[in-house]
């Protein structure tokens, strides 16, 4: 948990690896979250990163499309991220909103650092300095084999910077994934996506069932 005053908002955040799934699940998550809080007369903010504000788009375009150094790539990230906690994410969470975003640095520490191979204390270095007592309350992490990931990739879209990667970095990435799930079992719940979208809907249904208990 990030704060124990009443009134605060919940963040949640969505990961995975290309292909896991992620985004098809995010509708549903948000569409539940806010048929529970339309009594309280809150709401639910839905974001991505990198991006999620005027500026952080900007980066985000550059992220996905340009090639850069590796370092430059992860400050472009968390340089995104400052300013979508300082716009998006905390004042979200102190109207009282719950905030879901598609992507927070579990996806830093998964692509930089296991992907791309950026030394873990630079990382931490990083999330110590933008969000030192800020966490998602709830991670949900889309899980699939890399092959199931990179054929719905292929028959769903033109892939960007990140997509076009190799089997390895996938890999990696999603070990990253696991190696922080399992350091923040309390955080982090691993979904497996390899199921049918209705398999995975009841799954999620009951988590946030269990979560939207804090409002009643
Ligand atoms: N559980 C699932 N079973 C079958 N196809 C799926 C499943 N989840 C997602 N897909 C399909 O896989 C593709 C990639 O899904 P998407 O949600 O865009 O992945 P991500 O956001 O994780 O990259 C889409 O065409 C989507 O319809
Ligand atoms: C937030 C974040 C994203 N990424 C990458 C992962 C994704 O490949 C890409 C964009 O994420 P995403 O929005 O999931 O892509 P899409 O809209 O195509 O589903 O950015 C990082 O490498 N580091 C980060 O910190």
């Amino acid at each position: 948990m990030t704060d124990s005053t009443a009134s605060r908002g919940k963040f949640i955040s969505f990961e995975g690896i290309d292909g896991a799934g992620k985004s098809t699940h995010i509708a549903f998550v948000a569409a539940r979250v806010a048929a529970a809080l339309e009594a309280q007369g809150k709401r639910v903010v839905s974001s991505r990163e990198p991006g999620g504000t005027a500026l952080g788009e900007k980066l985000r375009e550059l992220l996905l499309h340009e090639k850069m150094h590796l370092e430059t790539e992860a400050l472009l990230m968390f340089a995104s991220r400052r300013e979508h906690i300082a716009q998006v994410i905390e004042p979200g969470l102190q109207r009282g909103d719950w905030v879901i975003s598609d992507r927070f640095t579990d996806a830093s520490f998964a692509y930089q650092g296991g992907g791309r191979g950026l030394d873990r204390a630079k990382m931490e270095a990083l999330e110590q300095w933008v969000h030192p007592h800020l966490q998602p309350d709830l991670t949900l992490l889309f899980d699939v084999p890399l092959d199931v990931a990179r054929a719905r990739l292929d028959a769903s879209r033109t892939l960007d910077k990140f997509e076009q990667e190799k089997t390895d970095f996938f890999a990696a990435c999603r070990n990253e994934y696991l190696r922080r799930a399992a350091q923040f079992p309390e955080r982090i719940v691993v979904i497996d996506s390899s199921k049918s979208i209705a398999e995975i809907q009841a799954t999620l249904g009951g988590i946030l069932d269990q979560l939207l208990q804090v409002i009643d």
